[in-house]
């Protein structure tokens, strides 16, 4: 890449229907192999409580961890666009979110990430009008764990799927413009994508997305727990450089993830 990625720039993707190829990372090492191979979109997640902390989910994560992860991952990367995650607790008011989003913008974050929908509108609409770019995140929200009862596929009703939709297009409506979709039967992610002119980044949701978005650690195999929807670029290859360039050719290929329930 040459010249920075931008929100506009991925929609052209959308409309195109060329996917976007999105990757975490949390250090500035990785995510300069991550820009070097082609990743569009690199994610600090709230997933470093998980394959960096060693914790069992995300709850654990701070404003403290973010921003500095943040910090690392900036100077890694020159041209791609930088999504950084709110963590648990760090947004339960409008005027909150504002004020720990703007500590992640500082720390060089473009576009800030938040799980939730309808409850979330006013304070997206809040971000939006302060010149903060929102990211969405509906389906499976880890940060939700407790009252999920695990990290299950969401949407798999008629209701709750009218549901993800509707959040959605409210996600949409407030200001946010781009979605990651996580767990989600691959139907309604379709339908989703389809529904909303953001671009949808993909999770464990199908291939019918406008992009796929996997955990660094998942990639090369190296997770303490490999959700099922995940796989390792590594088998096969001799290094890291490899194994990341094959992720953004296959899903650039629409070879991931493959067509069957997975
Ligand atoms: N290593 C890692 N990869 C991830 O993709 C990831 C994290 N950590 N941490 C934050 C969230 C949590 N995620 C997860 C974690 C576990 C499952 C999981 O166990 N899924 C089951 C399917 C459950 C069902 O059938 O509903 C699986 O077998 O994949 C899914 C998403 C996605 N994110
Ligand atoms: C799994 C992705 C979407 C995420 O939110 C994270 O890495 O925290
Ligand atoms: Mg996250």
């Amino acid at each position: 890449m040459s010249t920075p990625v931008t929100l506009d720039n991925l929609a052209a993707l959308k409309a195109q229907r060329e996917p976007i190829v999105s990757l975490t990372a949390y250090d500035a090492g990785f995510a300069r192999l991550a820009e070097a191979a082609g990743i569009e979109v690199v994610l600090v997640g709230d997933s470093l409580g998980m394959v960096l902390h060693g914790e069992a989910d995300t709850l654990g994560v701070t404003m403290a961890d973010m921003a500095y992860h943040t910090r690392l991952v900036r100077r890694g990367l020159t041209d791609t666009l930088l999504v950084a995650d709110l963590p648990y607790q760090s947004y339960t008011s409008a005027g909150q979110a504002l004020a720990n989003a703007r500590q992640l913008v500082a720390a060089g974050a473009d576009v800030v990430k938040l799980e939730g929908g309808a409850v979330m509108v006013d304070t997206v609409v809040q971000l939006s009008r302060a010149g903060i770019a929102v990211c969405g995140h509906l389906g499976l929200q880890p940060q939700s764990i407790r009252e999920l009862g695990g990290f299950r596929i969401q949407g798999r009703d008629s209701e709750s799927a009218a549901r993800i939709h509707a959040d959605a297009v409210a996600l949409e409506e407030a200001g946010a413009q781009l979605l990651v979709l996580e767990c989600v039967p691959p139907q309604l992610a379709a339908d989703i994508r389809a529904a909303v002119r953001m671009p949808v980044i993909g999770i464990g949701a199908g291939g019918d997305c406008d992009g796929q978005v996997l955990v660094l650690q998942d990639v090369l195999g190296i997770s303490e727990y490999q959700p099922r929807f995940a796989r390792n670029f590594l088998t096969g290859r001799d290094s890291i450089q490899a194994a990341l360039a094959a992720y953004v050719a296959a899903v650039k290929a629409r070879e991931f993830p493959p067509p069957a329930a997975d």
